[in-house]
C-alpha cells in the first residue's frame, strides 16, 4: 500500500483551499496548483485567516499555524506534482475540463502516485479512463466547508484496486474525517439526495409558491435544516449545482432530475452564488438581501 506523505491538490477554489488546509494541519506536505495566480493568493490568505480564527478560539497555536503554512507550496505548473504520492483533483465541475486536466497531469507523476477526484457527480470510471492508471484512481468527495464538515464519500471506479482504496481510506481517517462508501452512480449518495431537494426549492421559487426568504425560513424552521436550500445553493455555487443536476438528468435519464430553468438562467447571468457576490441573495449588503 502506498504511504501518503506528500499530497498535490489541483484547483484552489473553495474546495481545494479547504482540502489544503486540513491536510497541512494534519502534518502532510501539500502542493497546491491553479491556473489562476489570483486564486492561489486568495486561497493562501483564506487559509491563514481560518488559522487565525482557530488561534482566537484557543484551538491552534501560532507555532502550529506557522508550521502548517510552511508545509504548503503553490504554483501554476503541473510539474510541481512530480514527487507527490497522491494528487487530489478539485478543479471546476466540468467533465471535459477534468479529463483534459488529468491527461495533462499524468506525464508529470511518479508511476506509483495515486489520483483522487473531488468531483460532486461525474463518473469516477470515466474520469479514471482519462488517466494512465485507472487502478490507482478513485473518488474522494469532501464536503463544503472542508475544515468543518466531517464526511468524505469514498467512491471506487470499476478498475480501482484495493491498495488504492485502503490508502485513501487511511488518509481520510488520518485527517480526522469519517468515510462513507458510495458506488459509482451519478452524484453518489449525498448529492443524489441533496441536489434534487435544492433544485425543487428553485422550482418552488420559479413557480411563485414562495419567495427566497419564505422558502429558506420554511425549511430552516419547518424541517430543522441549519441552512435554507437557496442559501445552501449559493454557498455550494449555482454553477456546481447546475452541473450536478445535468449529470443526474443525463446519467439517470429521468425527467425528475430536469434542472429548473430559473437555476439555468441564474448561471447564464453569471449570478453563481456567494463566491461571485450574487445568487439567490445579494452579498454586497450585510445581511445578504434576497433577490426575489
Ligand atoms: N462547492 C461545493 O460545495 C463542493 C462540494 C464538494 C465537491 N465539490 C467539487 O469540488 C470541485 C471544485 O469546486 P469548488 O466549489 O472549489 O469550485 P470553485 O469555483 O471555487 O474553484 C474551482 C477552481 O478550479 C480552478 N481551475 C479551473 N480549471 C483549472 C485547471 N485546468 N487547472 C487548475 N485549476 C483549474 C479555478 O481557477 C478555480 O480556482 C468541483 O468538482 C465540485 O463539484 C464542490
Amino acid at each position: 500500500m502506498t504511504t501518503i506523505k506528500k499530497i498535490g491538490i489541483i484547483g484552489a477554489g473553495q474546495m481545494g483551499s479547504g482540502i489544503t488546509q486540513v491536510c497541512a494541519q494534519a502534518g502532510y506536505d501539500v502542493v497546491l496548483s491553479d491556473i489562476s495566480e489570483a486564486a492561489l493568493e486568495k486561497s493562501l490568505a483564506g487559509i491563514s485567516r481560518n488559522f487565525d480564527r482557530q488561534i482566537q478560539k484557543g484551538k491552534l497555536s501560532e507555532t502550529d499555524k506557522t508550521a502548517a503554512l510552511s508545509r504548503i507550496v503553490t504554483g501554476t505548473d503541473l510539474s510541481i506534482f512530480g514527487d507527490c504520492d497522491l494528487v487530489v483533483e478539485a478543479a471546476t465541475e466540468n467533465e471535459a475540463l477534468k479529463r483534459d486536466l488529468l491527461k495533462k497531469l499524468v506525464p508529470h507523476l511518479k508511476p506509483e502516485a495515486l489520483i483522487a477526484t473531488n468531483t460532486s457527480s461525474i463518473s469516477i470510471t470515466r474520469l479514471a479512463a482519462a488517466t494512465d492508471r485507472p487502478a490507482k484512481f478513485m473518488g474522494m468527495h469532501f464536503m463544503n466547508p472542508v475544515p468543518v464538515m466531517q464526511l468524505v464519500e469514498l467512491i471506487r471506479g470499476i478498475a480501482t484496486d484495493e491498495p488504492t482504496f485502503e490508502a485513501i481510506k487511511e488518509l481520510t481517517l488520518a485527517i480526522g474525517k469519517t468515510a462513507a462508501v458510495a458506488e459509482d452512480f451519478p452524484a453518489f449518495i449525498v448529492n443524489r439526495i441533496l441536489l434534487p431537494m435544492i433544485n425543487e426549492a428553485v422550482y418552488t421559487l420559479y413557480e411563485g409558491v414562495g419567495g427566497v426568504d419564505a422558502i429558506d425560513t420554511a425549511l430552516k424552521l419547518g424541517a430543522n435544516h441549519p441552512m435554507g436550500p437557496l442559501e445552501l445553493a449559493d454557498f455550494i455555487g449555482l454553477d456546481t449545482c447546475l452541473a450536478v443536476m445535468q449529470v443526474l438528468y443525463e446519467g439517470l435519464a429521468d425527467s425528475k432530475y430536469r434542472p429548473c430553468p430559473l437555476l439555468v438562467k441564474y448561471v447564464e447571468a453569471g449570478w453563481i452564488g456567494k463566491k461571485y457576490g450574487r445568487g439567490f441573495y445579494d452579498y454586497s449588503q450585510t445581511p445578504p438581501v434576497p433577490t426575489r
